[in-house]
């Protein structure tokens, strides 16, 4: 069974329809990203998952529970971890006593190692605490309870780089012990190195729900020849190239072709060198953003490492 099974679930605020039918499936096991620029309707997405926003049309079921039935979906959050974009915690308490508060509501058994891969200082106040300690007291408490799925709203905003990874190999392993995690991001890498699915929303419509490394194959292979100047205009022309520009003593593109077709061809030529790698998420996903500067989707950073 499908662990989040979106129906045709819709948001009109009242002018902006931030979702728009959205009809798509997180099954069991899986690491989900959540893709789109900024307003794209992810937040509310994630929002309408948990209850705390009503949805003007369609519906979603989480862990089998319908989320227009209150009852139900009550029942169905003591299995599930959440981590919203925002974290508003009680600023005077400690982290410690923050994290007793979850405890009581709905248990900690994982709680101890938890606290030995995110290290927020829970002796302090949260107020002292720096945006990164923020997310790692918020991460602790959507885990804690070891639930069976578990939905964040960009988790890793804030975290170092090594926080990040480290946040990426935990995740990976909660996957291989059975979690389902679905989780909005913006950071490509993140996506590329965890995620075994994407869904790409953009102005409130599902646009793209692929396997990563489905896209990654069909977007071709970012290519790089040094050769003589004199071959450079044939292999600039083979069938399959394209988005080609030259370099002084070579030639860059992508190659969209069968690869064994390319090394074929590449073999009646005198290549010097040559680097054939997938090309960056970036430039996968970046046709999704178009638009860019009408939209707010400029504030999009592919980069945002
Ligand atoms: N309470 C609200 N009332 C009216 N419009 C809203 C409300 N909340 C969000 N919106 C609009 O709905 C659209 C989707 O917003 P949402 O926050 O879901 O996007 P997002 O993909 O999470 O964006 P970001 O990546 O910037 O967090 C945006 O156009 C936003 O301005």
């Amino acid at each position: 069974m499908a662990k989040i099974d979106l129906d045709g679930l819709t948001k009109d605020y009242g002018g902006v329809i931030a979702n728009d039918q959205l009809s798509f499936r997180v099954e069991s096991g899986e690491i989900f990203g959540y893709l789109g620029p900024n307003g794209a309707g992810k937040s509310t997405t994630i929002r309408m998952l948990l209850g705390l926003l009503k949805p003007t049309g369609g519906t979603a079921r989480v862990l089998g529970a319908d989320i227009r039935d209150e009852k139900s979906l009550i029942e169905a959050k003591k299995r599930i971890g959440y981590l919203p974009a925002h974290l508003g915690f009680d600023d005077g308490v400690t982290g410690e006593r923050v994290l007793e508060y979850h405890a009581g509501m709905k248990g900690d058994s994982r709680l101890h190692e938890l606290l030995e891969i995110f290290t927020p200082p829970i002796e302090r106040p949260v107020r002292e605490y720096s945006t990164g300690n923020r997310r790692m007291l918020g991460l602790i408490q959507a885990f804690m309870h070891d639930p069976e799925l578990v939905i964040m709203d960009e988790p890793t905003s804030g975290l170092d780089p090594l926080k990040q990874e480290e946040f990426n190999e935990f995740i990976r392993a909660e996957r291989d012990r059975g979690t389902t995690i679905f989780f909005s991001s913006h950071v490509l890498s993140e996506v590329r190195r965890v995620c075994d699915r994407v869904g790409i929303i953009r102005q409130g419509r599902l646009v793209e729900l692929e396997a990563v490394e489905t896209l990654l194959t069909r977007s071709g292979k970012r290519v790089r020849i040094h050769a003589a100047d004199e071959v450079i205009p044939q292999l600039s022309a083979l069938d399959g190239v394209v988005d080609e520009s030259t370099f002084p003593g070579g030639v860059q593109f992508i190659y969209t072709g069968e690869i064994n077709r390319l090394l074929r061809e590449l073999a009646r030529y005198d290549v010097h060198d040559i680097d054939i790698k997938e090309p960056p998420l970036e430039d996968v996903f970046i046709h999704y953003y178009g638009e860019r500067t009408e939209e707010k989707s400029n504030q999009w950073n592919p980069n945002n490492e």
